[in-house]
């Protein structure tokens, strides 16, 4: 099929949409009414041309007198109080999803569970023709979208586009897997072709981990391939690596040969600090993961980057898959007139992951389930189990070895070399089952993930939502198993209360037993939850140690092997 027919369809709510039966928006009866409506226009003029400018996707739908007319029997089997409400709004010449009013922009937000506000909020997109038609975006963008298979908008983009578009400071949070990354990348790059200015750095991405800001680096470049400036500048966006780093830092690179950066933010301060990267000039900051980055640990650091970015007509997003009250404080207090974006549930998991919680008793127990879901076919690769340290990540990686799985651990002692050796295995299947800390909780775009596997109940909330997306993405089913022992009492509360909000059949006694009380919410909030586990193994000591005879006795013949040849 070509590549621009694909493009006729509208706003992706069916598969990110977290609504329940009105989240396929294409089948509701006042779309269907839309579409034969539409059709029926279109049957008088299908032979018209669409304008060159308006037809950049080339999807010029027609619709089959004989589909138009079952259509308009269909509808007229319907309530005629809905067939004299329903108009063609729906639909554009050229058959993608427009959205012209603010009754089609409520219509569209109720079938994705979208939430937004703020002052004077601009309609969202329906289709990815309407950053031609719209926006006039340019066109070597549009055509890079369309190789990189982006063809229908998710909910998220829908409104963040337009939002970003319009020079918003925006607030977003929308489910883990929904295309958050595309939704700011894309007017960012377009806002940056568009201010044709070629010299100083424009844009800032800002992401927890190194993982995460190479991923959306990778997005960015897919996204501004050979898009130029001016004539003879390419649109330059780069990671803020270790060695482009030093190279700023002597002064190998100007600065001002970068239009959007993405980094850490400890490695950015580092750089600014020492003069070698000027941040006043930047248009657009975006905070991705941002309650990750205003919470404790981050904070001082993004304070210390929003005072570098002096621009007064800074314009700031913050986005995430989950929104904590204290992260809307923060944004209330650093943005002017903000819009605000929930998409679904902001204390929810994405609805496309199946979530189990397992009780085993005590440690032992956790070992035994694992093996038992090896055993029963449960345990489909590609499979990611999360810990809560990295002794225990260490710990679980050592045993799994020994049951021959196809197994590899990351945690914040491996240095960046390995770690991306060991994502780019598991990527491509060389690796079946990834072992890690909270090190790769978000955001991290795996394809496929089949499950998700906490092996320790993870502290928060937050941090539950964020490991389990690492599955379900982008439409996708998953399924995540939660492991917890008498000790995780507490701590697995705030889990059970994810799951309802999710839609996740919760038992009766796990819903009265869910209930916390103030002291205990307390106790969560100040931490207190961390429990003293019992380690991991089920070997006894005098096989581990013959194990470990085994393996020198072997490496000592390898090193004897070598020698003599
Ligand atoms: N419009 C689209 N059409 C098809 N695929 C898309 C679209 N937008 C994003 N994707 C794909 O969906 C996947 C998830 O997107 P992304 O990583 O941006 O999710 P996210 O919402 O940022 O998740 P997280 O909260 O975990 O960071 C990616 O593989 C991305 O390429």
């Amino acid at each position: 099929m070509d590549i621009f027919q694909v493009l006729t369809r509208g706003a992706n709510v069916k598969r990110n949409g977290r609504s329940g039966g009105s989240a396929d928006f294409s089948k509701t009866p006042v779309d269907q009414t839309a579409k034969s409506q539409a059709g029926s226009t279109k049957k008088a003029d299908s032979d018209r041309q669409l304008t060159k400018e308006l037809d950049f996707f080339r999807n010029k739908r027609t619709v089959q007198k004989a589909e138009a007319e079952a259509e308009i029997n269909e509808v007229k089997q319907e309530s005629e109080a809905t067939e004299t409400t329903v108009d063609s709004r729906f639909y554009s010449d050229s058959g993608s999803l427009r959205i012209s009013s603010a009754q089609d922009a409520a219509e569209l937000r109720k079938s994705y569970m979208g939430n937004v506000t703020g002052g004077d909020v601009p309609l969202p997109i329906g289709s990815f023709e309407d950053l031609v038609t719209r926006f006039k975006f340019d066109k070597r963008l549009i055509s890079n979208l369309i190789e990189a298979h982006f063809t229908e908008p998710t909910p998220i983009q829908c409104e963040g586009i337009p939002m970003a578009l319009q020079g918003r400071d925006v607030l977003a949070c929308a489910p883990t897997g929904s295309g958050k990354t595309l939704s700011f990348v894309l007017p960012l790059l377009q806002q940056v072709i568009a201010s044709r200015k070629t010299d100083g750095l424009k844009g800032l991405i800002i992401s927890p981990t190194k993982e995460l800001a190479n991923q959306i680096f990778l997005e960015c470049t897919k996204l501004s391939n050979k898009i130029f400036l001016d004539k003879k500048r390419p649109l330059s966006v780069a990671l803020l690596s270790k060695s482009l780093s030093a190279k700023l830092k002597n002064k190998i690179v100007s600065d001002k040969k970068y239009d959007i950066i993405i980094s850490t933010p400890l490695r950015l301060i580092d750089v600014v600090k020492q003069e070698a990267l000027d941040l006043s000039s930047v248009k657009h900051l975006i905070f991705d993961e941002a309650d990750k980055l205003f919470d404790q640990t981050f904070v001082e650091q993004a304070d210390s980057i929003l005072a570098s970015c002096r621009d007064p007509q800074l314009r700031k997003s913050m986005v995430s898959a989950t929104m904590p009250s204290g992260l809307e404080q923060i944004a209330q207090s650093i943005m002017l007139d903000p819009v605000r974006i929930i998409i679904g549930h902001k204390e929810a998991a994405n609805s496309s992951i199946e979530q189990k919680l397992v009780f085993c008793g005590n440690e032992e127990g956790k070992l035994v389930a694992i093996r038992q879901l090896i055993q029963e076919g449960y345990f489909k690769p590609p499979v990611i189990i999360f810990l809560e340290s990295i002794t225990r990540a260490k710990a679980l990686f050592h045993e799994l070895l020994y049951d021959n799985l196809n197994v590899d651990v990351i945690h914040a002692e491996r240095t960046q070399i390995q770690r991306a050796k060991i994502i780019e295995r598991f990527r491509t299947g060389e690796i079946w089952c990834l072992i890690c800390t909270d090190v790769l909780a978000r955001g991290v775009d795996f394809k496929g993930v089949n499950l998700v596997i906490n092996y320790d109940v993870p502290r928060s909330a937050q941090s539950y939502v964020h490991r389990i997306g690492r599955t379900g993405r982008n439409g996708r089913e998953g399924t995540a198993i939660t492991f917890y022992t008498k000790q995780d009492n507490l701590a697995v509360k705030p889990i059970i209360n994810v799951m309802k909000q999710s839609g996740s059949e919760v038992a009766e006694w796990m819903d009265q037993f869910a209930k916390m009380t103030k002291r205990e919410k307390e106790a969560l909030k100040k931490g207190k939850s961390s429990i003293d586990r019992q380690q991991i193994s089920t070997v006894p000591k005098m096989i581990k140690q013959k194990r470990r005879q085994r393996e020198e006795m072997v490496e000592a013949s390898k090193r004897r092997k070598a020698l003599d040849t």
